[in-house]
């Protein structure tokens, strides 16, 4: 067995860095070029994946902004980027089911294959996951990147672009599968940003109806609306959770919903979820907020009002590849900007300012 690899005269390795101060730059990172032309670089079972489309996450903002997601603390020069596709650029010997050339999606996630949550399936568990951007460990928004090649999946002929999306399309795949949303279910879906807009699509192919989605923005609604051109918007006002889960069930024509979806982690949005939701419903949040959090504790009570959480994802990669390259998903049109990786920070400018009207900002590297 030997290495393999398309790689020569390659261009410097840079990544997108943020620091404790809130700094943002592009400088060189690992791999080195010259490592990766000569395959040293490489550890068993891994991949160089020239990386050929990332997307901003909230998160990466956030991380940039705040220093911080709760317990996930930046404390050094670190590099930001989940949600990646490219192509690779070599090989090494022990890898058998990925060739130099093959298109892939990478899923950040490297967990750790002994504990009860990797060994029962469920490794978004795993306390310890080495997911790419959260620190400490390097984000993907690099030119190269050395990966697991077991979490670098085929992409065929979907575009690059594509293939970065189906990170957040991964989020809301685990949240449609926990939830349990059925044809014909009425659903709430709180905020309209990519993970609101994203499960707004999940929810419209399996059938739920009718649909509603909420947001304080004006802006992203009618984004989802021209998204998903049947279902009914209403803007978050500055009133109580209560009489705001009014204008939801009266706009779903005094139905109201089994399943709330939310997707803010506000703490406002997720008692408004719970005020709307019928006896029995279930409020299922993937936003992620403040440490702790009040809710509407005798509403969920006597309303027997299920809570429910998602944490990332497992296992939804091939299911999110079917569903793009199908169609049946699409979400081409929330790609409203498009960067080069040398001008990374105005795409995190852009990404960060609302009055952009940015969903997704993707920053794309052609080399
Ligand atoms: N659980 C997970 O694994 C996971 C994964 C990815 C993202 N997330 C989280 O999901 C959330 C959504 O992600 P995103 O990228 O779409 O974020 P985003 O910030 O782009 O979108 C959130 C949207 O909520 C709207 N909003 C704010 N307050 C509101 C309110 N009171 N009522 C209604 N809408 C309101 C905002 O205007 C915005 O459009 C974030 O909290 C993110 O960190 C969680
Ligand atoms: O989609 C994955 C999420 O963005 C991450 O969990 C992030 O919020 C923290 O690492």
């Amino acid at each position: 067995m030997s290495f393999t690899s398309s790689a020569s005269s390659l261009t410097m390795n840079v990544g997108v860095y943020t620091d404790p101060s809130h700094n943002l730059w592009i400088a060189e990172t690992e791999p080195k070029a010259e490592a990766v032309e000569k395959g040293t670089s490489l550890q068993p079972g891994e991949v160089t994946v020239g990386i050929r489309s990332s997307g901003i996450c909230g998160s990466d903002v956030h991380f940039w902004h705040a220093g911080c997601i709760g317990p996930m603390i930046v404390e050094g020069n670190h590099v930001l980027g989940h949600e990646s596709a490219g192509i690779v650029l070599a090989v090494h010997p022990t890898v058998s089911h990925l060739k130099v050339g093959d298109r892939v999606a990478v899923e950040p996630g490297i967990i750790c294959n002994a504990c009860e949550p990797c060994l029962t399936g469920r490794y978004n568990g795993c306390e310890k996951m080495q997911f790419m951007s959260t620190p400490p460990y390097p984000g993907l928004l690099r030119r190269y990147v050395n990966h697991p090649a077991i979490w670098c999946h085929k992409i065929g002929n979907m575009t690059y672009e594509e293939g970065s999306l189906l990170e957040p399309l991964s989020v809301s795949l685990a949240a449609m599968e926990r939830s349990g949303v059925r044809l014909g279910d009425p659903v709430l879906i709180c905020g309209a940003g990519p993970i609101g807009l994203t499960s707004l699509l999940c929810c419209r192919a399996a059938g739920a109806e009718p649909i509603v989605i909420t947001d304080i923005d004006e802006g992203r609604l009618k984004i989802a609306k021209e998204l998903v051109p049947s279902i009914r918007t209403v803007q978050i006002k500055r009133k109580s959770p209560e009489e705001n889960s009014k204008d939801i069930v009266a706009a779903m024509n005094n139905i109201e919903p089994s399943i709330a979806i939310e997707c803010t982690g506000v703490e406002s949005s997720v008692a408004t979820a719970i005020w709307a939701s019928k006896f029995g419903g279930k409020v299922f949040v993937i936003g992620v907020g403040r440490n702790e959090c009040q809710i509407p504790f005798m509403r969920l009570s006597t309303r027997e009002v299920d809570l429910q959480f998602q944490y990332r994802y497992a296992h939804t990669w091939p299911r999110a590849i079917r569903l793009m390259q199908s169609g049946i998903i699409d979400m081409k049109k929330m790609v409203t900007h498009r960067f080069k990786l040398e001008e990374a920070v105005q795409a995190f400018e852009t990404a960060a300012d609302v009055k952009t009207g940015a969903i997704k900002v993707l920053i794309i590297n052609e080399d």
